[in-house]
């Protein structure tokens, strides 16, 4: 079974996404969009390592390998875990539109248990965009990216401005963040527009 809520209906008047002019080409690695980020960030040694790749439109693809670390039930990946990696793929949307957006809204459909040293490869999209909110959907496949489907998820994505970080982020990292000589990974701690 699987469905998503009224939450998730782009409203009637909800507007195609627009691939930002500067985004990165159609099969270009995104990075990590910050080192310390669970998802993406070399700087977790338990985190996803998620290796997102813009795709055509705003489209993207991303692939991660289940760790010992990420398990829930013996030999089993950790739903959490999952959802997070169907987070981190939506987020990474958000660098091809140039929009600064934090997930409102996550609905996950868990379709099969995803085994440790599973690959699991992802794909997204946004799908509509009203005013500030962006609809997208994401799919996780195994046994190779044409393998069936493992999960998949809806969400919604909020635009918010810097200051969103600057106020709710603990201080500590916002000032190392924001004091990054590299004007790059500054820019891309909180996906900027530069
Ligand atoms: C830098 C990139 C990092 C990427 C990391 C991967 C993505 C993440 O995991 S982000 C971390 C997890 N998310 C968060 O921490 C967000 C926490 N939530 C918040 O800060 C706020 O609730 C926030 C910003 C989403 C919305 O608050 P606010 O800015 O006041 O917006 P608000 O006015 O309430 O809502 C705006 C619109 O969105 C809708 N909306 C807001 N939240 C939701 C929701 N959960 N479900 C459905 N709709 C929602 C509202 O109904 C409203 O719609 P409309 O304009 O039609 O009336």
């Amino acid at each position: 079974m699987s469905g998503t809520s009224a939450a998730l209906q782009p409203p009637a008047d909800a507007e195609k996404p627009v691939r930002h002019p500067d985004a990165p080409a159609p099969g270009e690695l995104l990075g990590a969009h910050y080192e310390q980020c669970f998802g993406c960030g070399g700087g977790q040694s338990h985190g996803l390592h998620l290796a997102a790749r813009a795709g055509e439109g705003v489209t993207v693809t991303a692939a991660f390998t289940v760790q010992p670390a990420h398990q829930g039930a013996p030999g089993l990946a950790h739903g959490g875990v999952l959802a997070t990696a169907l987070d981190e793929t939506l987020g990474s949307l958000n660098w091809l539109l140039r929009t600064i957006a934090v997930t409102g809204r996550l609905e996950t459909d868990f379709v099969r248990p995803v085994p440790v040293g599973t690959v699991l490869y992802l794909e997204a999209e946004v799908t509509a965009v009203s005013r500030r909110k962006i609809y997208s959907t994401a799919t996780g496949r195994i046994g190779g990216p044409d393998g069936p489907v493992a999960v998949r998820a809806d969400a919604l994505f909020i635009e918010v401005a810097v200051e969103h970080f600057v106020h709710h982020g603990r201080e500590e990292e916002i000032k190392a963040a924001m004091n990054d000589p590299d004007q790059v990974r500054r820019t891309r701690a909180f996906e900027v527009n530069p």
